[in-house]
């Protein structure tokens, strides 16, 4: 195992580009709200770096890229709230309709979570992802039987990088802070460990907004979920 398990009790991971790599339909779903709106397709690429915050403000990041690319309105204009009402809507309505159709487990992950549970530890799952489609992802991808909790963006009134989420968890499980890890790909992952008194785990294949993962100074980095057990 992984010194950075010693005397851990939880791991709490982030789903999207830290487990799965859902850009795919994340992107598919993003082109299909904008043209709806009539407006150009963002493209994996883009999806990539808008990825962490949750499905509004990936939302808000596409119709800001979109609209600077008519040169309408600056980059830092907040689209006006009623045309992004509309694309958030579409983009639900669009993602939820399979929102695993392209969406692949990184290597290593399976490895460990199979370890980390036969070893007893409790596995959670906190995600800024609406909570909506938590259960149909990880059915599909067969990962659900895994995590005794799971959290959505949408669980609390607070997401990462808030820490509320975390402490959601550790209070739970009546777990000491001390003894849980956050793993993720975020920036918004690490901040969130380290203010809920976790230890933290980096993975630097995901999606952070175009930085390295290692500028957040999370406890460790592994290449692969793999190396953790
Ligand atoms: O912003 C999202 O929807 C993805 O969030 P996650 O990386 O916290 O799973
Ligand atoms: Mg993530």
């Amino acid at each position: 195992m992984h010194p950075i398990l010693n005397d851990i009790r939880l791991v709490t991971f982030d789903l999207d580009g830290t487990l799965v790599d859902s850009v795919p339909d994340l992107a598919l779903a993003v082109d299909a709200a904008l043209a709806e709106l009539g407006l150009p397709a963002a493209g994996e690429e883009n999806v990539r770096d808008w990825v962490g915050n949750g499905s509004l403000v990936l939302m808000e990041r596409a119709l800001r890229s979109a609209i600077k690319a008519y040169g309408e309105v600056s980059p830092k204009e907040v689209p006006d709230g009623a045309l992004l009402e509309r694309a958030h809507v579409a983009f639900l309505d669009h993602y939820g309709r399979d929102p695993g159709a392209h969406t692949r487990l990184y290597p290593g992950v399976r490895e460990a979570l199979d370890a980390l549970r036969n070893r007893g530890l409790i596995l959670a799952l906190v995600t800024n992802k609406p909570y909506a489609f938590i259960a149909p992802l990880l059915e599909g991808l067969g990962l659900a039987e895994y995590f005794a909790l799971c959290l959505g963006g949408d669980s609390l009134p607070e997401k990462k990088p808030d820490p509320a989420p975390l402490r959601h968890v550790a209070a739970h499980f009546d777990v000491s802070a001390a003894s849980c890890l956050m793993v993720g790909d975020s920036r918004h992952d690490i901040e969130a460990g380290r203010a809920a008194g976790f230890r933290t785990l980096a993975v630097p294949y995901g999606y952070n907004h175009g930085e390295p993962v290692h500028d957040s100074a999370p406890d460790g980095v592994v290449e692969s979920l793999a190396e953790l057990v």
